[in-house]
């Protein structure tokens, strides 16, 4: 069965069907894309599956029992783990605090902050910054960081869950192409060795034909075309929509150079 199962979703907002009878599945261990040009639909899948929006039908299995519509806090105890565009990060805090408050977090002790945050779940933080390769720079404040390594640290604290399935939310926007391939490459280990499922959103193709395992793209509120990189990359509908938009993998291949 797959980890995730999103069936015949749909959303309106007034005339506006930004969700039309959208389904897919998501296996254990696979990285997920979701593209499409601005408006296609996006954020709003994003929303429902992490409990942020409630769909007007459909349903979203995970390892099939149906989230959708249950409260965002709920299906975050469920193992679905989320990054965000913005940054999640405090940055008056060190590393190691940001993720350390992530586990209270997760472990319910936010209320019962008797002690300093810095006495709870050190280990275990330091275990999540080992994996994202941010260890060394545990101590340091997230203000002074550059902006990759702070996306790894939100991985870290998104991770702090132990997701079944992470959303990430177009992680290397704002990334140099360097940053962008190794934060990709941390992730394609993170979903090997955890065994979780990642989901995301990026409107860089060439990230998304590099790294993930399948592709999926809507327009307008529809699934258009899945399948692997090639397949969509051929696809005579995506490539339309894409020189529809004026969004083409050629102008990303002319930012590119
Ligand atoms: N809260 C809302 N109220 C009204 N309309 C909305 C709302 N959220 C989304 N929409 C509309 O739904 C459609 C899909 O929007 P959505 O944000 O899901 O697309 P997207 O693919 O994430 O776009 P982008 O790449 O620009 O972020 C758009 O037409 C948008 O204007």
């Amino acid at each position: 069965m797959s980890l995730l199962q999103v069936q015949h979703l749909s959303r309106s907002f007034g005339g506006v069907r930004a969700l039309d009878d959208v389904s897919f599945a998501l296996p254990a261990g696979q990285l997920l894309a979701l593209i499409g040009p601005n408006g296609a639909g996006k954020s709003t899948c994003f929303n429902i599956i992490n409990g942020q929006l409630r769909p007007d039908g459909g349903a979203v299995l995970l390892e099939g029992e149906d989230i959708a519509g249950m409260a965002a806090r709920k299906i975050w105890r469920r193992g679905v783990g989320r990054t965000f565009q913005v940054s999640a990060a405090f940055h008056s805090m060190t590393v190691l605090e940001n993720v350390q408050a992530a586990l209270l977090s997760h472990h319910r002790k936010l209320s019962q902050l008797w002690r300093p945050a810095s006495a709870y779940f050190r280990d275990e933080a330091m275990q999540l910054l080992e994996q994202v390769g941010m260890a060394g720079q545990a101590q340091r404040a997230c203000a002074v960081l550059a902006y990759g390594d702070i996306k790894r640290v939100e991985l870290a604290m998104a991770l702090s869950n132990a997701p079944r399935l992470l959303l990430m939310d177009e992680p290397t926007a704002g990334m140099a192409a360097h940053e962008r391939n190794e934060l990709m490459a941390l992730t394609r280990r993170l979903v090997n060795e955890r065994g979780i499922s990642v989901l995301f959103t990026e409107h860089s193709m060439d990230v998304v034909f590099a790294h993930a395992d399948r592709i999926i793209v809507l327009a307008r509120g529809k699934l258009i075309a899945a399948g692997d990189a090639q397949a969509v990359r051929n696809d005579p509908l995506v490539r339309e929509v894409y020189f529809g938009s004026g969004n083409t993998f050629e102008t990303a291949r002319e930012e590119r150079a």
